[in-house]
């Protein structure tokens, strides 16, 4: 960090307290609370890991789509208890315009699905990666953003679509190295708890605050729950149902509970079936507890998990079949999942599975005097118009120790170095630093070579 005067870099560790530069009190350099910076290696972690995000999705045939990071606030004003609604990052804009930064990207998907309308051919199959964000006290001092990779299938209302979606995932977590030792994607249905509430007869209206509470069963103690339960007209001995058909573990208790006709066996049968096609039945397992915290979930809900049981949920995701016509569309069969790109990076750490990505560059060119610097520029400009990376040595001063050292630490292949002796005989002394072998080459002679 330079003080503003410009003087050498100062330590912002000092004893003393934080040192004055010319203009004034240093600023803070932190990032705001529950934000991240990305400073160059973190970066190229993250980059490594959207690059994968990127080649899955494309292996999978979907168009990249982005939209705007802040949104009307009315995409997210659902009113079924969800966390992610509670935690809106909003705000009124200087238009006095009621706008959030989007908490996830789904709602903008839909928003954009309806502005394109029919136009589009059906399905839709887009990805996303976006910056996403919740206002959290910081009581619990979590991050306030995070990545999300999201993959929806637009107008398909078949299982094949979540089939698809699962594959993707596991292609995923596969290309990174991760096996189905390391971690399961529990898949369920929401028609499950659907039909217990039928039985219940209970209203249609408050299956999706139901959901958003049951979700907590694993997080809320056990009266916390039934009390939120109740609040949502929940009779007392609907509970016991509720929680008995979220237990089960297999396609015959849930047949025996909810009936073979249900169109939630179908669909998980068919589900389950499709997975064998694609040989990823090892990832999949029917857990009916996954309910998932997004209230306009209808049907399949999955959630990845680490076997281990040290981290939080992966990814997650599921059918949502009525959303764009609660803002107002017609109802269009919808399906996707969301990836966050925290977790991910500690379930690589516990396995030993970060890549290791050097800053590397092809060449590091250097003049040996000052008077040759304009040549310098030319011959890395000749290397970079044929796709080397150059490292251009553009401070003053510097000796052989130095440069070496230098591209020691960028994994260089070549140094090219411009002294006046070999200048004037019109040649480059280039080092091949892997063969550690040296030659003298005319500029044309090492673009050519190159
Ligand atoms: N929805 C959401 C947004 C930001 C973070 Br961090 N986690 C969840």
């Amino acid at each position: 960090i330079r003080a503003m005067s410009g003087s050498p870099a100062v330590s912002l560790k000092e004893k003393e307290g934080t040192p004055k530069g010319s203009m004034g009190s240093l600023i803070s350099t932190d990032p705001p609370k529950g934000t991240r910076d990305f400073p160059p290696e973190d970066m190229r972690l993250r980059t490594w890991l959207f690059n994968n995000f990127r080649e899955v999705s494309r292996l999978f045939s979907f168009e990249e789509v982005d939209f705007p990071l802040v949104e009307s606030e009315e995409l997210y004003t659902r009113k079924a208890g969800e966390e992610i609604v509670g935690q809106l990052y909003n705000f009124e804009d200087k238009g006095g315009r009621k706008v959030a930064l989007r908490p996830e990207l789904t709602p903008s998907l839909a928003r954009l699905v309806l502005q394109k309308g029919r136009a589009q051919s059906y399905p839709l199959k887009w990805f996303a990666i976006g910056q996403c964000w919740r206002y959290e006290r910081m009581t619990r001092g979590r991050r306030r953003e995070h990545y999300q990779w999201n993959m929806d299938i637009i107008g398909v209302p078949g299982v094949e679509a979540e089939a698809e979606l699962l594959s993707a995932i596991v292609t995923f977590f596969t290309k990174l190295g991760i096996t189905s030792n390391d971690v399961g994607i529990k898949v369920s249905n929401r028609k499950v708890l659907q039909a217990v509430l039928e039985k219940f007869n209970i209203p249609v209206d408050s299956f999706p605050a139901v959901c958003v509470i049951v979700d907590k069963l694993e997080k809320l103690p056990r009266e916390e729950i039934e009390g939120e339960l109740d609040k949502a007209g929940v009779p007392s001995n609907a509970v016991e149902g509720i929680l008995k058909a979220l237990s089960l573990k297999s396609f015959d208790d849930l047949e025996a509970l909810i009936g073979a006709q249900s169109g939630a066996v179908a669909e998980l049968k068919q589900l389950f079936a499709l997975a064998e096609g694609y040989g990823i039945q090892d990832w999949l397992h029917f857990d009916a507890s996954v309910v998932r915290g997004l209230a306009y979930y209808t049907g399949t809900v999955f959630e990845g998990f680490d076997k281990d049981k040290k981290l939080r949920a992966i990814c997650g995701g599921g059918r949502y079949d009525r959303l764009l016509s609660t803002y107002g569309g017609q109802d269009t069969p919808a399906c996707g999942f969301g990836f966050g790109d925290a977790v991910i990076v500690e379930l690589l750490k516990e396995k030993k599975l970060l890549p290791v990505l050097p800053h590397v560059v092809d060449d590091v060119v250097m003049a040996l005097e000052d008077s040759l610097r304009v040549p310098a520029a030319g011959v890395a400009a000749r290397l970079r118009s044929k796709g080397r990376v150059v490292e251009l040595v553009i401070e003053k001063g510097k000796k052989m120790k130095w440069v070496f050292k230098h591209c020691d630490t960028l994994k260089a292949k070549r140094l090219v170095l411009l002294g006046s002796t070999e200048w004037d005989q019109g040649k480059v002394n280039v080092k091949d630093l892997d063969a550690r072998e040296q030659t003298l080459k005319t500029v044309d002679e090492l673009i050519e070579s190159t």
